[in-house]
């Protein structure tokens, strides 16, 4: 907690940014009498939107996570991906480096890939008795068939192991523009067996989404498991800037949806596939048109696909107020 507070800008510094901020276009503040904001990004919508974020990365981003701390707000929760080809103690390693320079620690635990009982008791055991975690993330994965005993995420939470490493809140997945493998009504089933086999062992929930481009779909989504009685809070997964090869990409290969139709007005030009796309136009959209009553309470959760550093440059430059 403190080495990334002590990375901050003195509260002297951060009024004189947020100064200058409101100073440095004088013109544009004036356009803000009419019904456009005085920075596009800094009204209270947006920063309502983006405040408490979220972000994920992989153990490979140890190195990169350090450079990106001083732009990370201290008590971000940072997920760490659960993938093929790392070993355990590396996503400890990371786990512990999430820790150390002052953010949460939110390890995944994919049911699938756990070969035995003892692997996931061993994987708990060294994040309780060597990072302290208060956070996890369950999820299948994608291999087809289960690699151990554990089919899918209701597998591991019933198996009550995250008791043991005094774990108190379980995110889950979700799906805003579905599954490509798995229908709706079983998507909408296991949501709601997670969420009450997790009530009856007194966790709270948090549901972070798959990532996704198309606000419209993430709104249709969230407007339809609150009005089928779902009220964890939700992390809208959102792409990091990337260039448009690269989220065209991480979409085929994570089952996500990439039509033209959508990238285009993502803000993805796709017939240029260097070129880099943010979220901006995304946020936007989302923070325009939700309705807390309609949508319940939702954060955000930046998946930066191996760059850490630009998404949490862009956070800061586009949202710096929500950094506070
Ligand atoms: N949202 C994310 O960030 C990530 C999503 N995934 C994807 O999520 C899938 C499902 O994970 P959860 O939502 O936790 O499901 P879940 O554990 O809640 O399972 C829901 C239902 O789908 C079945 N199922 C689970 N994985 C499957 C698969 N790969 N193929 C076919 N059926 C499957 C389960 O048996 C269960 O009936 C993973 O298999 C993977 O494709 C994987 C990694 C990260
Ligand atoms: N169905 C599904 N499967 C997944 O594995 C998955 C999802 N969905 N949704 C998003 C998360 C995030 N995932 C990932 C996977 C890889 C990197 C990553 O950093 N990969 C490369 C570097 C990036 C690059 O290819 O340029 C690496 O070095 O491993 C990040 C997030 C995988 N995830």
């Amino acid at each position: 907690m403190k080495l990334a507070l002590e990375r901050f800008p003195s509260d002297r510094n951060r009024s004189l940014i947020k100064k200058s901020r409101k100073t440095r276009n004088p013109e544009r503040q004036s356009d803000s009498i009419g019904s456009k904001p005085a920075l596009p990004g800094q009204d209270a919508p947006i920063l309502d939107l983006v405040r408490s974020f979220s972000l994920e990365m992989t153990a490979k981003d140890v190195a990169s996570l350090a450079d990106a701390a001083p732009m990370i707000p201290a008590g971000t929760p940072i997920s760490v991906t659960y993938l093929p080809g790392e070993t355990m103690p590396a996503r400890v390693a990371a786990a512990r480096t999430v820790k150390s320079l002052g953010f949460v620690p939110v390890p995944h635990i994919s049911a699938r890939r756990i070969p035995s009982k003892d692997d996931l008791v061993e994987f708990l055991t060294v994040l309780d008795g060597e990072v302290g975690i208060d956070r996890a993330f369950v999820i299948a994965g994608d291999p087809p068939a289960p690699m151990g005993p554990y089919e899918d995420a209701l597998a591991v939470i019933r198996s009550g192991l995250l008791d043991r490493a005094g774990i108190g809140t379980v995110g889950i997945s979700g799906y805003p523009e579905g599954h490509p493998d798995i229908g709706r009504e079983k998507l909408d089933q296991a949501m709601k067996d997670k969420i009450a086999a997790l009530a009856e062992q007194g966790k709270r929930v948090e549901i972070m989404t798959q990532f996704a481009f198309d606000a419209d779909a993430i709104l249709d989504w969230l407007a339809r498991i609150r009005r089928d009685g779902v009220a964890a809070p939700v992390r809208i997964g959102l792409p990091g800037p990337a260039s448009v090869g690269k989220l065209i990409r991480f979409a085929a290969r994570c089952g996500v949806g990439a039509s033209a139709r959508v990238m285009v007005k993502y803000g993805a030009s796709i017939t240029r596939l260097l070129s880099t796309a943010g979220p901006e136009h995304l946020i936007e959209s989302l923070a325009r048109q939700r309705d807390p009553a309609i949508h319940g309470e939702a954060m955000l959760h930046f998946y930066p696909f191996g760059a850490l550093v630009d998404t949490a440059r862009f956070i800061r430059s586009h949202y710096g107020d929500a950094c506070e």
